[in-house]
């Protein structure tokens, strides 16, 4: 493709204009080391590296030109300098591959908690709607029925394009995290649908306030195509403000919530175990949700909503959540043999831990245990937050080891003394091998208790613990396994 033809929509300085007349790209990278001849470089300045410093290595391995922000000297080749090197890569890989995603049905989920959740809810639905769906997101990806790991939540705009390019598929489904937005990932992508789960405390180390991470989560609703629509659960207090701000800009809103004024509205909670409403939209339904805890109930009408905006059938759509499987790693539960109960959630905020550990009292656990930990170089001003809920909450609680990440286990086992210290109720320990943390719970459970492991969920281990497992499924697994050979 013709460099001209690429920087279509892109603003950059005007002299540059001329030389990059008759390049022509043959394909395109932000990573000096994948330059093929040929290649356009895009140096991004990152938060450890500065492409702009990979430029000659670029030109070593055969760039054609050189997209970067900053100003910069460059000989050999045309070097096209742009505002926003994030934003331009956006807009560079959507005219590469030819605007993929505007021959797909775009559905962008975001929110703190319930992502995932919905993403995978709202798949199920469209499938059995007959649509073909990709799904990208923090489990995996999937792409033509076919699935692989994922680096990111929400891909660079690189991997994103090249994924949707490469999906014959008739919906793209994908969640949209905050990072992912602040670091203009979804630059140059239209939705159909975007919908908002919620909005609590959580990677303010990188946002810096709640209301600058609302504004980051808000840009995802500028993406919306002029037909499109924002899903909104408006029982959220920043839902509501959404709502609000997007209906006064003119943009097309479906909300769902308690109140009369909600397009879906939530008439009465029928049960908790499992959970089920009544609710009206044209008409009155009642929503059995697949999986358990309220938040899960919004998960399950959200998704709901979206089906119906892709023109569902009420009675087709409902039928088609009863037999929703879950997802991996969100309040997945084991039965014990000794007639306990085990679950494993990927709780990491508070308000999930709170959603969780409300689940589990909801089911009349005779006592509740929570193991936990936190996570080493992320937002620790939730680490109190969340203390206090599994103080209030739990009848016992395991403090031990999450993901290090680069963190000493000394300097986090230190951090937990000193949470623990700080907590009122004195029910908690500190048991820093997380498989000993899960053995510990398990061999002192009794009939009719509940032990929640959060954090986690479908993530495997990042540092060896004791025992010979990788996840906390493998190791209750594991532990399950010992007990029922131990009782024979
Ligand atoms: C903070 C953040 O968003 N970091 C992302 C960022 O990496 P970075 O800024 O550190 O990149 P860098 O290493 O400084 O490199 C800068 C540039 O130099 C280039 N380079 C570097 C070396 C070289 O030899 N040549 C060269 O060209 C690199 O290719 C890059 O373009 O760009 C990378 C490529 O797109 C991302 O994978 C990476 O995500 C890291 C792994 C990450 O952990 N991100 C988290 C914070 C994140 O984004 N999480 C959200 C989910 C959050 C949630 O749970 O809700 C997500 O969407 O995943
Ligand atoms: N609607 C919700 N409201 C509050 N908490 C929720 C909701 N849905 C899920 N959770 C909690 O959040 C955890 C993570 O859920 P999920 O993976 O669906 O969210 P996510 O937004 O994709 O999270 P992340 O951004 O960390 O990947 C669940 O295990 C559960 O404890």
């Amino acid at each position: 493709m013709k460099l001209d033809q690429l920087l279509q929509d892109i603003s950059f300085r005007y002299e540059e204009v001329s030389k990059s007349n008759d390049v022509t790209v043959h394909g395109l990278t932000d990573s000096s080391q994948k330059v093929k001849p040929g290649f356009l470089f895009i140096a991004i300045p990152g938060h450890q590296l500065d492409g702009h410093a990979y430029i000659q290595d670029a030109i070593n391995n055969g760039a054609a030109a050189i997209v970067g922000e900053k100003d910069h000297q460059v000989t050999d080749v045309p070097y096209i300098q742009v505002p926003n090197s994030k934003k331009a890569l956006g807009m560079l890989a959507r005219n590469y591959y030819q605007n993929p995603a505007s021959q797909k049905i775009m559905v962008g989920i975001t929110g703190t908690n319930g992502k995932t959740t919905t993403s995978y809810l709202v798949k199920h639905i469209l499938e059995n709607m007959d649509y073909t769906c990709s799904l990208l997101g923090t489990i995996q990806n999937v792409i033509n029925g076919e699935c692989s790991k994922t680096a990111n939540t929400t891909p660079n705009a690189l991997t994103l394009n090249q994924l949707i390019d490469k999906s014959n598929d008739e919906v793209v489904i994908m969640e949209a995290s905050s990072h992912g937005l602040a670091e203009y990932r979804l630059e140059g992508l239209h939705f159909d649908l975007c919908l908002f789960t919620n909005l609590t405390h959580e990677h303010l180390d990188y946002h810096g306030t709640i209301d600058q991470y609302y504004e980051v989560k808000k840009a995802l609703f500028r993406k919306l195509k002029p037909n499109g629509t924002a899903v909104i659960n408006s029982d959220d207090a920043y839902g509501e403000q959404l709502a609000n701000e997007l209906k006064q800009e003119g943009l097309q809103t479906y909300t769902l919530g308690k109140s009369i004024a909600n397009d879906l509205q939530i008439l009465d909670q029928l049960s908790v175990d499992p959970p089920s409403c009544r609710f009206k939209d044209h008409d009155i339904h009642t929503l059995h949700s697949p999986m358990a805890g309220i938040h899960n109930l919004y998960n399950t009408l959200q998704a709901y909503a979206a089906a119906m905006q892709l023109d569902g059938e009420t009675a087709k759509v409902l039928d088609s959540i009863s037999g929703f499987p879950g997802v991996p790693g969100r309040f997945t539960t084991y039965p014990l043999k000794n007639g306990a109960t085990v679950v494993v959630d990927y709780a990491h905020t508070a308000d999930a831990v709170f959603n969780c550990l409300q689940t589990v009292q909801e089911a009349e656990a005779k006592k509740l245990t929570h193991i936990f930990g936190f996570r080493g170089n992320r937002d620790q001003t939730k680490r109190q937050e969340m203390m206090n809920i599994t103080a209030e909450m739990s009848d016992q609680f395991i403090l031990t080891m999450d993901d290090l990440n680069g963190v000493h286990q000394r300097d986090m086992e230190q951090m937990l003394t000193f949470y623990l210290n700080h907590t009122k109720f004195g029910k908690g320990e500190i048991i820093p091998d997380r498989t000993l943390a899960i053995k510990t719970a398990i061999d002192n459970s009794q009939p009719g208790e509940w032990i929640v492991i959060t954090g986690k969920g479908h993530e495997e281990y990042t540092q060896s613990y004791s025992l010979p497992t990788h996840s906390d499924e493998n190791t209750v697994n594991y532990l399950r396994k010992n007990e029922i050979s131990e009782a024979n």
